[in-house]
């Protein structure tokens, strides 16, 4: 085996979607890198969502999904995974911050909780880690018994991220992280995905080209369900192989 060579921590075949008739995600082959950042982008309703979704079996809470193929983690079939011990491998942060209507600490621990932890002190341990990786323990160390929902919008999406990191997941899922968040703190969390991809494996779906081009290894390129173009996102910007890669990131349509 060739040193240092990139795992693929995820590997996805002949992905085929269905919401009752319509088919949403089209033949999708494609392999994400293990500790790299990789950007879902393309025009709304593509699909980029959907694909998120799969990833962490969300889309088994929706009654007309049929999904076809084969999508492993670790070379693991998902399925094959208990779902709840699967979603506590590959967390999720959602577009709007959602933090609990409790405290900054008891939205730090709730998930660790449900996991079996009850030591106070190795709680104290994981809140106190999970904000340090979130890049806000700084921030909220004194008002760790305060509202969640007193803090900012930044200050939000940092602690959603911080309540994901708590349960120690491989894979980070991220749906349009910053698009409710004001520049500095869009900056704040992309600056923080740049940290977090030394340990974890990011996935996100972002509309801003820009973004994608900052922070990400690779970029897939969707429309209409189908992955259009996968590669290194150097390539996807610089040097993309299909004219309509190249027209939707020159902002001709999208
Ligand atoms: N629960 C659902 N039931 C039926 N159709 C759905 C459902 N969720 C999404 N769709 C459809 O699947 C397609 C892909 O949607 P999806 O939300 O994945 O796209 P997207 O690329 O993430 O869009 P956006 O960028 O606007 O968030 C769209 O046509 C959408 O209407």
């Amino acid at each position: 085996m060739i040193e240092n060579e990139t795992k693929n921590k995820i590997e996805i075949k002949n992905l085929n979607l269905y919401y009752g008739d319509f088919h949403a995600l089209k033949n999708i082959n494609i392999n994400i890198k293990e500790k790299s950042v990789t950007a879902l982008i393309g025009p709304s309703g593509c699909g980029k969502s959907t694909f998120l979704r799969t990833l962490n079996r969300m889309n088994d809470l929706i009654d007309s999904v049929r999904i076809e193929g084969s999508l492993k983690l670790d070379g693991i079939d998902i399925n094959q995974y208990d779902v709840i011990d699967l979603r506590k491998k590959v967390g999720m942060v959602f577009q709007n911050p959602n933090p609990f209507p409790m405290s900054v600490y008891e939205n730090i621990v709730y998930g660790p909780k449900i996991h079996g932890i009850k030591n106070k002190k190795k709680l104290n341990e994981i809140v106190e880690k999970s904000l340090n990786k979130a890049v806000l323990w700084d921030e909220v160390k004194d008002r760790l018994n305060k509202s969640a929902l007193a803090l900012s919008g930044g200050q939000q999406q940092r602690l959603c991220i911080a309540r994901a990191l708590a349960v120690e997941p491989d894979v980070l899922l991220m749906d349009e992280p910053t698009s409710a968040l004001d520049p500095a703190s869009t900056f704040k969390i992309e600056d923080l995905i740049g940290q977090l991809k030394n340990d974890y494996t990011v996935v996100i779906v972002t509309h801003n080209m820009q973004q994608a081009g900052r922070i990400s290894d690779d970029t897939a390129f969707f429309m209409l369900g189908e992955i259009v173009e996968f590669d290194s996102t150097e390539n996807i910007f610089f040097n993309p192989k299909d004219k309509r890669t190249e027209d939707y990131i020159t902002g001709r349509f999208g």
